[in-house]
Order: structure tokens, then C-alpha cells, then sequence
């Protein structure tokens, strides 16, 4: 079965029906003001009421505050919290517990030790989704990780990868590391937060004929 599609940083209806057609399984909002994929939550909302029950919707949140989080849940109602920040295993349970959507946390992957390091989230964040680490923005750079630190390793949390990919490295990075699913934003835009309708559609097609 090819793995399932993330399309991340969505700001409009025509990308949103876009994602859908192609078959993406979640879509990204991005809530963090100096991306330039920022949405705010209005947009979100009505986003999030676009895309119905045809794709799951995942919120994003960068070490926001408990207000904002509460905010920004009560508008979107996301099937997904994605965490893209520095937050701590705790401050996902926390969250977990109190709404019904699945906690995913993004991880930058350096090295060996980051995948050690990750076991603290186990039984809290619902997937793991690997990035490149942290440059100019926490994610959405379009970097890629060395994908060969996923090649051997035993997961123990669902997940994900993210990073740099491309229609073009797509097939190579899902037979690098087998992932379950895989994410793009950069890849996928004609400038940073411009979605670019081909290029969504050819990178869909690239998983689905990934071996
Ligand atoms: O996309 C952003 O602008 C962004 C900003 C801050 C935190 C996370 C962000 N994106 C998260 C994602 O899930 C991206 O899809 C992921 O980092 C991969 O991005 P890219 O390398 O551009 O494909």
C-alpha cells in the first residue's frame, strides 16, 4: 500500500479541493505568524468546514501558549494537533486529554541520539513525523534529513517524514525508509506559502507509483 499524504501549509479553498482530489488522507494549517503559510483562524475555521469529512485536517501550532492552543482548538476543531515546536511530552498530554484529535509531534532529525531521545513521547504523541531540524523556520524549510538514519531503525510510534521532499525525491525517500506517510509543503509551491495546483497533483501521483 503506497503511504498515506500530507499535504502541509494550505491557505485556500482551490488548494484545499486540490489536496482532496489528489488523495491526500490530512491536510496542514499552519497557526504560526512568521511563516509565510500562516493562517489565521478564521481562515482556518472556514478551511477546516471546506474539507468536511473528505481529509483529515491537522492543525499546526509552534510552542503556543495554553491560550492560544485553546483558541485555536475551539475554532478549527482539527482531527490532528501538530506540534512543531520544543513542546514537552507533559504539555501533549495535557492537551490529549483534554480534546479529541490525535497529537502528532514533529521531530528535527540530526542523528541516532535524536531517535533515542524521541521514546519520551510513547504513548502520548499518536505519530511521530521526522524533519529536518529547525533552521529559518521550525519546519517548512524544504531541507532534507539523512534519510539512512530511518533505514534500520524499530519505530515504536506511528509516523511520518517531512522535509525537502519533492515529486521528484518522493519515490526515492519512501524506498530509503519505508515510511507510512509522507509530508511536503515547500515541494509542492511555486513561491514560499503559494500552493501550486501541478505540482501537488504530481507529487500525489509520484507516492501512488512509489514501489
Ligand atoms: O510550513 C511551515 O511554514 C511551517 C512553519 C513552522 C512550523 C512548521 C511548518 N511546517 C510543518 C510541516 O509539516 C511541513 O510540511 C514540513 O516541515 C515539511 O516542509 P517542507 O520541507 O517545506 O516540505
Amino acid at each position: 500500500m503506497p503511504p498515506l499524504i500530507k499535504i502541509c501549509g494550505l491557505s485556500t479553498p482551490e488548494a484545499v479541493d486540490a489536496a482532496i482530489e489528489q488523495g491526500a488522507a490530512y491536510i496542514g494549517l499552519v497557526h504560526y505568524e512568521p511563516s509565510p503559510r500562516h493562517v489565521d483562524l478564521r481562515t482556518a475555521a472556514e478551511l477546516r468546514r471546506r474539507a468536511g469529512a473528505h481529509v483529515k485536517v491537522v492543525l499546526l501550532l509552534v510552542n503556543a501558549s495554553q491560550q492560544l492552543t485553546g483558541q485555536a482548538l475551539a475554532a478549527v476543531w482539527p482531527d490532528v494537533v501538530q506540534f512543531h515546536g520544543t513542546e514537552t511530552p507533559e504539555w501533549l498530554g495535557v492537551v490529549k486529554r483534554l480534546v479529541p484529535a490525535e497529537i502528532w509531534k514533529a521531530i528535527g532529525l540530526k542523528d541516532a541520539g535524536t531517535l533515542e531521545r524521541i521514546e519520551k513521547y510513547r504513548g502520548i504523541a499518536d505519530r511521530i513525523l521526522f524533519d529536518a531540524p529547525a533552521s529559518a523556520l521550525p519546519g517548512g524549510n524544504g531541507a532534507r534529513f539523512d534519510w539512512s538514519l530511518l533505514a534500520n531503525h524499530r519505530h515504536t510510534i506511528d509516523w511520518g517524514i517531512a522535509g525537502g521532499l519533492t515529486p521528484d525525491n518522493v519515490a526515492a525517500a519512501i524506498a530509503a525508509t519505508r515510511a507510512p506517510l509522507v509530508d511536503v509543503s515547500s515541494g509542492v509551491e511555486s513561491a514560499p506559502g503559494v500552493k501550486d495546483l501541478d505540482r501537488i497533483a504530481a507529487f500525489c501521483a509520484a507516492v501512488r507509483a512509489a514501489q
